[in-house]
Order: C-alpha cells, then structure tokens, then sequence
C-alpha cells in the first residue's frame, strides 16, 4: 500500500547514502568511451554494470543479477532481490546504461553520458548499496534494471516491459531515474505528470515531503515518451519518472561529448537527492506483504 508504516526502517537507512559512491559510479561510466547500443564499449559498459552489482550483492544468496538478451549486442542488466513472504508482487527501479551523440555514434566517438544517464545508474546503485549494507531483506521482490538501447527509441525498456506483461508478472510500481545530476533549475525533484501514474505520483510525493522535507518539489510534462517509464505505462503499469530539472531548463549537454560529471556541476548532491527518494520507495512499497 502507499501507507508510509517502514519509518524506522527508512531512516535508519537514509544516513548511510553518500554522494562520493554516486560521484564515483557517474565517473567509471562515463570513462567508457561511448555506451552506444551497437559498440563494443557499449557491451563492455553492460558487462561492467553486471560485474558491479554482484560485487555488491555478494554474500546474499536472495539477489541474483542477470543480462537480458536483446536483438543488437548490448544487453541490459537486470538485479533482482528476492521478496520473503510476498515475492511474485514487484517493484523495479530503472535507468538506462547506454549513451549517444547526436551527431552519430561509431566506435571511436565520445559520448560520456554522466548525466544521461551514468547518473541515473548511478543513483540506483548507491540504493542497492546501502540496502544490502544496511542487510534489508524485502517482503516483495525488487528488481533494479539498467535498460540498453533506450536512446534509440526505449527499445531495451520495450523488449522488458512487454515480456514481463506476457508473463503476467504483478509489477507493483516502477520507477525510471533518467538524469539526476544536473540541477537546471530552482526547484530539487520534478515529478513527470504524463506517461506516469497520478497515485503513485502522490504517493512518491508523500514520500518526499515525510521523508526529504527540504526537498523542493515541482511538476512538468514531456509531451513525449520521454524515458523508459512510458514503456511500462504502455503496457499499464504503474510508472513514475522524477527528473532533475523542468522540461525548459533540461541539461544542454546531454548526447554530446561534454555530457560530463565537470558539466553536471562536478558533485553528486543533486543525485543523492534522487537515491533518498529512489530508497525510501523501494523499501515502503517492499515491505508490503500479501
Ligand atoms: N529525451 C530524453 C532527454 C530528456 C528527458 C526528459 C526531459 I524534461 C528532457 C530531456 C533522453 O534523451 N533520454 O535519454
Ligand atoms: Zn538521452
Ligand atoms: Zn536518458
């Protein structure tokens, strides 16, 4: 439910999420050259996400991490945690790993995508972190997946939200941190009213207020599938996209060479915002049992 009764938990967790883990995953994936669906750097990138993940899961024979195979040869990384007592409802919290330039993407051109999206990898990573550090164990089961392919038309957020609508899978809610580093403008976190769920909006809103106080909340539109979030809303799930910015002030270095940690203000404080938020919804709508 959307009842906030994990205080305790959420809490006790909040203080262990620090911006200089955030700063360091934006920096090692934004050291790839590109993370183009197509290159080989892009593959490496999927392959070093899915080696990162299980380092940080070891010891936890409840999460598992594994690459979703795609038709085109990045493939996206897919964590999941099993839940205790209510594991077939779900909760995903997803980024996308690829990065492109504008002016075309070949194996030699540099797209460093700190802010598109390393920072949004970047902000869930520092949740899984903190999770298994903090040793929660989930009633239902979460997943965090790291899309392939979403520059090019949300294509690995497709191929995933579709075959977990043909195996009727009972995703709960699912959230896209799509851009979280750069603050354009004067308000923290912008909630993204079309192609995402109005209650869970709240909800997610309800979160901010109880539980980041300071947080300044604001509300815009795309006017377009913007992120991977309206993969899932197509298929009828529950989806909610919070962004860094209003639609006019978006980053303006994104699908360019100087997309860079540098450009996105050389700090993380604007991510961590992202991973309090992205935690907090992960364990209230976690803890829920049948
Ligand atoms: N189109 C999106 C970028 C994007 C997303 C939301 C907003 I507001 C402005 C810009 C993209 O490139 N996602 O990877
Ligand atoms: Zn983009
Ligand atoms: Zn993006």
């Amino acid at each position: 439910s959307y009842a906030l009764d994990n205080q305790s938990v959420v809490n006790a967790l909040l203080p262990q999420m620090q911006d200089s883990n955030i700063a360091q995953t934006i920096n090692d994936l934004s050291a790839f050259t590109n993370r183009y669906y197509t290159t080989t750097h892009g593959v490496n990138a999927s392959n070093w996400l899915k080696t990162r993940w299980q380092q940080i899961a070891a010891g936890r024979s409840d999460i598992t991490v594994e690459q979703f195979n795609h038709s085109w040869a990045q493939k996206s990384v897919i964590l999941t945690i099993k839940g205790t007592d209510n594991p077939s409802e779900v909760v995903v919290l997803g980024g996308h790993l690829d990065s492109i330039n504008g002016q075309g993407t070949s194996e030699s051109t540099r797209a460093p995508g700190a802010d598109d999206d390393a920072s949004g990898i970047a902000s869930m990573t520092e949740v899984l972190r903190v999770l298994v550090a903090g040793g929660y164990k989930p009633r239902r089961t979460l997943k965090l997946m790291g899309y392939a392919a979403e520059e090019v038309g949300l294509r690995g957020s497709q191929d995933i939200a579709k075959s977990f609508k043909a195996a009727n899978t009972n995703v709960v809610g699912v959230m896209q941190l799509d851009m979280t580093n750069y603050k354009g403008s004067d308000k923290d976190i912008y909630l993204y009213t079309d192609y995402t769920d109005n209650a869970q909006n709240q909800f997610v809103a309800n979160l901010l207020t109880t539980y980041l106080p300071a947080i300044k909340i604001g509300y815009d539109k795309c006017g377009y599938a913007c992120s991977d979030h309206a993969s899932w809303s197509g298929q009828g799930y529950f989806a909610s996209m919070p962004f860094e910015s209003s639609f006019t002030q978006d980053n303006p270095y994104i699908h360019t060479a100087n997309d860079t940690y540098a450009n996105s203000g050389n700090q993380a404080q604007h991510a961590l915002k992202f991973s309090k938020m992205a935690l907090a919804f992960m364990v209230e709508l976690g803890s829920d049992g049948p």
